[in-house]
């Protein structure tokens, strides 16, 4: 990560029965962040607290370094685009733009309107009302007003959220390019996974107020640190079992069957963990079985074949298990056909040991 640029330190506040519990978060020098959770969660609430909009109820918060807790929004140089983008309906585009300007004019003031303007590709609308404007148009002329302060930050509170999938995806690159050209830190909000995962360079995850994992952004995608976490980013095949002593590990029994794991656990605690439905192997029945497959491994019948175009989800049943089905696999689509997948077909699947993630607390 680059030298330190926000900081919040063992921030708490409560909004009547909502509360931010003790949140520890930092973002690099020019990063991109995103801070990435359910409705609900806080995010915005979180965003406020840097903006200074709301004092916290202990805690800091510091700007390169300096503890901006007690400062005014204004004074902590942070440029916002909120959820609705508030624009002014009554102000064409370019007085939206200068109103970041803080009514400023003169020379100056031009330079940094067309610079923002060409930058942003918006020269073309600046005599334009509001009203008239697409999503992506306001979202733009939102960005333009919160970086005329120059600021150090910039802070995005949903920035996509009026604009349709299409323009979306257009978007996303666009305006990250915009925002690293201008060499300036990002914090982004957002519940929606793939725009945290295109946008972000970290990625912060909030639930219920509480910050339940901060890092790379493919080390959060990929090994989650929480199953709170694992389910908000949709991993499936989640279980919890008890630990026992194992000449590779530990094994851990679960109330339908065992997994092996080469992580020592003290025998006889709990211990939750997830098999990745896109890591589960169906196997051939003439192959010989791979030794690393091999501790990992279970029979069953197939309960149901969902095509999907990008992938083929399997849902499966393990042999004498009373659940419905047991574990949900991804397989790319060209599978299916190969390995004759149908429903009621009995199969036997396997996963290696990197596929399964020990969740903290399982020790
Ligand atoms: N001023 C307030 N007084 C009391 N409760 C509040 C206040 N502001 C927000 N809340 C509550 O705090 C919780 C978090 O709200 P917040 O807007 O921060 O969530 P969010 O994660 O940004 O959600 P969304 O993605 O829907 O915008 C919600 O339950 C909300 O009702």
């Amino acid at each position: 990560m680059s030298p330190t640029f926000l900081q919040i330190a063992s921030l708490n506040l409560a909004l009547g029965k909502f509360c931010l519990k003790d949140i520890n978060l930092s973002c690099g020098r020019g990063e991109y962040h995103v801070l990435l959770g359910p409705t609900g969660s806080g995010k915005s609430t979180l965003m406020k607290c840097i903006l200074g909009f709301y004092p916290s109820h202990g805690g800091a918060v510091f700007l390169n370094g300096q503890d901006v807790s007690r400062r005014r929004p204004e004074e902590r140089r942070i440029g916002y685009v909120p959820q609705n983008y508030s624009l002014f309906p009554h102000l064409d585009v370019e007085k939206n733009i200068r109103f970041g300007l803080h009514g400023a004019g003169g020379a100056d003031a031009d330079r940094i309107v067309d610079r923002l303007c060409d930058i942003l590709g918006i020269n073309g609308l600046r005599s334009r009302a509001i009203a008239n404007l697409s999503g992506g148009e306001r979202q733009k002329v939102a960005l333009a007003r919160a970086l005329a302060i120059a600021p150090d930050m910039v802070c995005l509170d949903e920035p996509f959220s009026s604009i349709d999938e299409g323009a979306k995806r257009l978007l996303w690159v666009e305006m990250k390019k915009i925002i690293q050209e201008i060499g300036i830190t990002a914090f982004h909000i957002t519940h929606n996974l793939e725009e945290a995962y295109s946008m972000g360079e970290r990625l912060s995850v909030l639930l219920d107020g509480k910050l339940h994992q901060s890092g790379p952004k493919q080390a959060i995608f990929e090994r989650p640190a929480t199953c709170d976490v694992a389910r908000f980013l949709n991993y499936r095949n989640i279980f919890t079992g008890t630990a026992h002593t194992h000449s590779d590990g530990t094994r851990i029994d679960t109330d339908r069957f065992s997994v092996v794991v080469s992580k020592k656990i003290t025998p006889g605690t709990r211990a939750t963990f997830c098999v990745r439905q896109q890591d589960i192997k169906i196997l051939k029945p003439d192959k010989t079985l791979k030794p690393a497959l091999s501790h990992n491994r279970l029979s069953g019948r197939i309960v149901s074949v969902f095509p999907f175009p990008e992938y083929c989800m399997v849902c499966f049943q393990i042999s004498g298990s009373p659940q419905i089905h047991d574990l949900e696999i991804k397989l790319p689509p060209y599978l299916r056909e190969r390995h004759d997948l149908y429903e009621g077909k009995e199969i036997s699947v396997a996963f290696w040991e990197p596929s399964i993630i020990l969740f903290d607390g399982s020790n």
